[in-house]
């Protein structure tokens, strides 16, 4: 079972997976981008140099690439739940690409594995604005309030077009109550 916790920056999603990490301890818990030896190079270059669009692009979706193989496939019987997944990588994407596109680049990606199921935390404008106050932004955030709650938008007309099922979870809610709702669901599925 192939799990992904989504939502825009500040959703809650890392707070969530440090709970689930303690409750899960048999699951494997991934994170895009980033996770393995290669991605983290991509991150360094993904948030800190001026790169175009497409090169961006193809830096997610080479991220993407080596966690599958080296990380989803070997693990694919156990549970696993990732912070991110494509989802994110056609929601974010899909302001400035085809949407078909975007899914055909990323089934190359992934060779097709997309999450099972997907939560996502969804952020009234207030909140956001709220968090978003509280940190410094990387590149991707500095694009404003109106692009993410676009964003937003996108993961769930992603997860509708993709028919991949999806639960969503106001981020505003208390995190014990997001991390009640979220292991309810798990245990149903393990
Ligand atoms: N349910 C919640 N209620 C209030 N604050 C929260 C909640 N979940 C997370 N936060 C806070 O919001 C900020 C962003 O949370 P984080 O888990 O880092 O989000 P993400 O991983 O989605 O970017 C952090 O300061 C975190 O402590
Ligand atoms: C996985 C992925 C993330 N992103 C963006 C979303 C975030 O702004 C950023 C990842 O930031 P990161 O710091 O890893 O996560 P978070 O903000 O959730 O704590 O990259 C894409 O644009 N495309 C993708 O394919």
């Amino acid at each position: 079972m192939y799990i992904a916790l989504e939502g825009i920056d500040t959703a809650g999603k890392s707070t969530q997976i440090e709970l689930l990490k303690k409750e899960f301890e048999n699951a494997v818990f991934i994170k895009e981008p980033g996770f393995t030896k290669f991605g983290e190079k991509i991150r360094e270059i993904i948030f800190h140099d001026e790169i175009t669009k497409k090169a961006e692009l193809f830096l997610f979706l080479a991220d993407r690439a080596e966690t599958v193989e080296k990380v989803i496939k070997p693990n694919y019987n156990k549970l696993i739940i990732s912070d991110r997944s494509v989802i994110s990588g056609i929601a974010y994407a899909m302001e400035f690409f085809d949407f078909d596109l975007l899914v055909n680049l990323n089934r190359f990606a992934t060779d097709g594995i997309f999450p099972n199921f997907v939560f996502i935390l969804t952020l009234d404008e207030e909140t956001l604005k709220s968090r978003l106050s509280q940190k410094e932004h990387d590149n991707i955030e500095k694009r404003g309030i109106k692009y993410l709650l676009n964003i937003q938008q996108n993961m769930i007309d992603t997860c509708n077009r993709l028919e991949i099922p999806y639960q969503l979870i106001p981020a505003n809610s208390t995190i014990e109550a997001i991390n009640f709702r979220i292991k309810k669901v798990i245990s149903e599925f393990v």
